[in-house]
């Protein structure tokens, strides 16, 4: 579970979060939806304690700067953090080590073969393509067995076949329990795995919305309604 209240993020020369309250349950798939802007990498850096802020935030039932919340959850970033002249193994080996992960290279293998880089493995990070940085990045956060996972733009830089392959690892975390939230412009393609999403826009949550309340109409519908209104006083 991931609680959020009362985020407030302000940059000085602007706001990012205001206010933000959201919740993310086990066993679901939250969205972050928004124009660019929003505060939706505002909002995901907070929680996971990369930017300063003002509220209350709790990972897993623990504060999440504690310990305890920072052992508990996976970060997929938009733009994958590596160390250019570690290999694969070594990326694997650091994180085990790091999270005290038992069997940890087995985990590892299963997210390396599915996403095609066994043969990569002895590769440093700086020889590797985008998508397969990505990739390498989402082995790191999925093979430590998150009970959250916080994920920005998972999908940017990838091919269809690794966009499905995502899709597909995260439904089954959904359904073992994980509490994931995600963010994404790509509204369409979680369709099918999406249960609770909230529409952001110039720092604030406009609606919270989960898929049996949404009714007929579709997450993509609603959000570019919510976008539509008032968008001329929006426009930055
Ligand atoms: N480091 C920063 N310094 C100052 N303002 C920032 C900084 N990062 C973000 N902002 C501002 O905070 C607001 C929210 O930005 P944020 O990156 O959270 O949006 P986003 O919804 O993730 O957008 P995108 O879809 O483009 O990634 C924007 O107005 C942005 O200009």
């Amino acid at each position: 579970m991931i609680e959020v209240k009362n985020l407030t993020k302000d940059y000085g020369k602007g706001v990012g979060a205001t206010e933000v309250n959201l919740i993310a349950k086990p066993g679901e798939i939250t969205v972050l939806l928004g124009a660019n802007g929003a505060g939706k990498s505002t909002t995901i850096k907070s929680i996971i304690g990369l930017l300063k802020y003002t509220g209350d935030i709790q990972i897993c039932g623990h504060p999440n700067l504690s310990v305890e919340a920072k052992k508990s959850f996976g970060y997929i970033p938009e733009t994958p953090v590596l160390y250019d002249l570690l290999t694969i193994d070594e990326h694997v080996d650091f994180i085990g080590n790091a999270y005290n992960i038992p069997n940890y290279q087995k985990e590892a293998t299963k997210f390396l073969t599915l996403f095609k880089l066994l043969d990569k493995r002895q590769s440093i990070a700086k020889e590797l393509s985008k998508g397969m940085r990505q990739k390498l990045s989402m082995t790191l956060a999925l093979m430590i067995r998150p009970k959250a996972l916080l994920v920005d733009e998972p999908m940017m830089g990838l091919d269809p076949n690794s966009i499905q392959d995502t899709l597909d690892i995260l439904e089954g975390m959904k359904h073992q329990g994980v509490s994931i939230l995600m963010s994404t412009h790509i509204i369409d393609m979680l369709n099918d795995i999406w249960d609770r999403a909230y529409i952001m826009k110039k720092g604030r949550v406009l609606q919270e919305v989960t898929r049996t309340s949404l009714g007929n109409q579709s997450l993509k519908e609603l959000f570019f309604t919510l976008n539509e209104e008032g968008q001329d006083e929006t426009v930055n």
